[in-house]
């Protein structure tokens, strides 16, 4: 028996530890059902479209502008809604997960804003979906404290003005198994959404915000209208004005790049614009193409810059769609991370300011980083660019043409080889991330990089796709077969640190996601089927 008050239909099959039920509220609950109700019929129906697509793409068709939005791509009368409180001046935003000493830390960063991720950097254990919110509603109201083992105390710095919250919940492929509506299974996205909407919704308008979010991995601009409704219905529900919540949408799947002014109209009420979601997307262009040959073989994903053509042509495409309709056009995630070796930190930080020098010229608003000791950077590079100016919203991009949409399926002219090496290191990094995921943390640095669930999505991605389209290292001249990614995957185990025994339940996921015959559409699904 559930120690919370649980509405009709509902089921909670998580444990109930300390201060759950300050999240887990009666009305949270109520919210969650509601919704689930009224839009969980429509997510599952979008998923199955999703994987129509995909069939249809394999049997030869190709993406491309949609014909039936035509009208909404044409009509230039219409724009989103002015940007909001906290939204104005975006130039570097941090990201990263929500346990406590991280929201601390993210939050005295200086960024302008943070994304507080329930996604690509978190694990969505039931601890996890629950303490998020929990931490993010100590944090508003200053409450929030830390003590790490080594006893270093973490408090928010004094009367700073803290950079503007933007929680990303989960995709939504993702379910929520742990809370139960009429006996089905929930979905990570509206329990996220509802969770931190009640907790913390009307605490952010108090303080001259409101509640925004980053939303993720969307395929279609019918998935951006189910977000719509929900937020229509969770406004009225907590009784905030329509149009109070705001979101950005990442464009991170290659479907979504051809329907981003069709997103931002669904969404126009509640838009804070786009977002280029570099490494999604890379995955995406991999999974979507998977099976259709030599013409979208990806190199190894290390030589894949975004200056190559088709993330070029996706990225001044996103800036120019925006712009048009009054929407920020926020940069992606450069996953340089600090390094102790000199070197290499040197090279992080020239790699660094070349990838947000080359955004703030190409006109995006502002961008991310993933670690606090490179907010100086991505705020020095924009504020050149910028000024006084809290954005360049005027900087319209007409001269980015999108044509047919035939730049953004432009892999083939991409430079660079599938490697031994390469095939080795995504091979290594896969493992290593899996194993860190079960464990319980989202993102890691590998290698001197950021590593989440979409870095790591690319790499197993790129293993499948290169096993079921009979490519050959270039240096080596190898066949990569099943047997032979096996083979590596013990060598790199053998030289991994621990016992090959800690790897056992990374691998049996690796095996699930990069060597199955059947392409898992995500990492993340089989993973979580792990977990408890
Ligand atoms: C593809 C995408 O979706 S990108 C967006 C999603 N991904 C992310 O948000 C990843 C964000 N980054 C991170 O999580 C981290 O930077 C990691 C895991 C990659 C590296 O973290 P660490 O190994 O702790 O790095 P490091 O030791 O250099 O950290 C130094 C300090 O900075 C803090 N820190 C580092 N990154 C962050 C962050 N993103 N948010 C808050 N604090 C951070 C650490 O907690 C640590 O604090 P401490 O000194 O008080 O212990
Ligand atoms: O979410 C961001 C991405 O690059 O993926
Ligand atoms: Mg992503």
């Amino acid at each position: 028996m559930s120690p919370l008050a649980l509405p009709d239909g509902v089921e909670i099959t998580g444990p109930i530890e300390d201060r759950y039920e300050e999240i887990l509220t009666p009305q949270a609950l109520e919210l969650i059902a509601k919704l689930h109700r009224e839009l969980n019929g429509r997510r599952l129906e979008r998923l199955e479209a999703r994987a129509k697509r995909v069939k249809e793409i394999a049997d030869g068709a190709d993406l491309g502008f949609l014909e039936e939005t035509k009208s909404v791509r044409e009509d230039d009368s219409w724009q989103v809604a002015p940007l909001a409180p906290g939204l104005e001046d975006r130039r570097v935003e941090m990201t990263g997960p929500t346990d406590r000493k991280m929201v601390i830390n993210a939050l005295n960063s200086g960024a302008k804003a943070w994304l507080a991720d329930q996604e690509d950097a978190n694990t969505p254990l039931w601890g996890n979906v629950v303490l998020g919110p929990l931490n993010l509603r100590d944090a508003l109201d200053r409450t929030i404290d830390f003590t790490s083992p080594e006893g270093k105390a973490y408090t928010l710095k004094p009367d700073e003005e803290l950079p503007t919250i933007i929680v990303r919940p989960r995709g939504w492929h993702l379910p929520e198994k742990h809370i139960k509506v009429d006996g089905e299974e929930t979905s990570g996205s509206l329990v996220d959404f509802a969770l931190y909407l009640v907790a913390c919704g009307q605490k952010q308008i108090d303080k001259g915000r409101g509640p925004y979010f980053y939303l993720a991995k969307m395929e279609s601009h019918l998935e951006a209208r189910i977000w719509n409704d929900a937020f229509k219905i969770g406004q009225d529900f907590v009784g905030i004005p329509q149009g109070t919540i705001r979101a950005t949408c990442l464009i991170e799947t290659l479907p979504a790049a051809f329907e981003m002014e069709e997103i931002l109209y669904e969404l126009r009420d509640h838009s804070s614009g786009l977002n280029a979601g570099r490494w999604d997307y890379l995955f995406s262009v991999i999974k979507t193409y998977r099976t259709r040959g030599a013409d979208y073989i990806v190199p190894d994903r290390n030589t894949v810059t975004m200056t190559v053509p088709f993330m070029r042509a996706y990225t001044e495409l996103l800036v120019r769609t925006c712009h048009k309709r009054g929407a920020s056009a926020i940069g992606g995630m450069a996953a340089f991370i600090p390094s102790k070796d000199e070197a290499v930190n040197t090279a992080a930080y020239e790699k660094l300011t070349a990838d947000k020098t080359r955004e703030a010229g190409d006109g995006f608003d502002g961008s991310w980083v993933a670690h606090p000791a490179m907010v100086e950077t991505c705020k020095e590079v924009f504020t050149k660019v910028l000024g006084d100016n809290p954005n360049q919203i005027d900087k319209k991009r007409e001269d980015v043409q999108a044509g047919d949409g035939s730049q953004l399926l432009d892999v083939k002219s991409t430079p660079g080889e599938v490697t031994a090496a390469g095939l080795r290191s995504n091979i290594d990094v896969a493992l290593q991330y899996l194993k860190s995921w079960l464990e319980g943390r989202g993102a890691v640095g590998i290698h001197n990089l950021m590593e989440d669930a979409a870095t790591a999505e690319i790499s197993r991605s790129q293993i499948w796709q290169q096993i079921n389209n009979q490519v050959k290292t270039a240096d080596t001249d190898e066949l990569i077969s099943k047997d032979l990614v096996l083979k590596i995957v013990d060598e790199v185990v053998a030289e991994l640190p621990g016992d090959a025994s800690d790897y056992d339940a990374a691998k049996a996921t690796f095996l699930e996601v990069a060597v199955a015959d059947e392409y898992a559409d995500f990492l993340t699904l089989p993973a979580y089927a792990r977990m408890p």
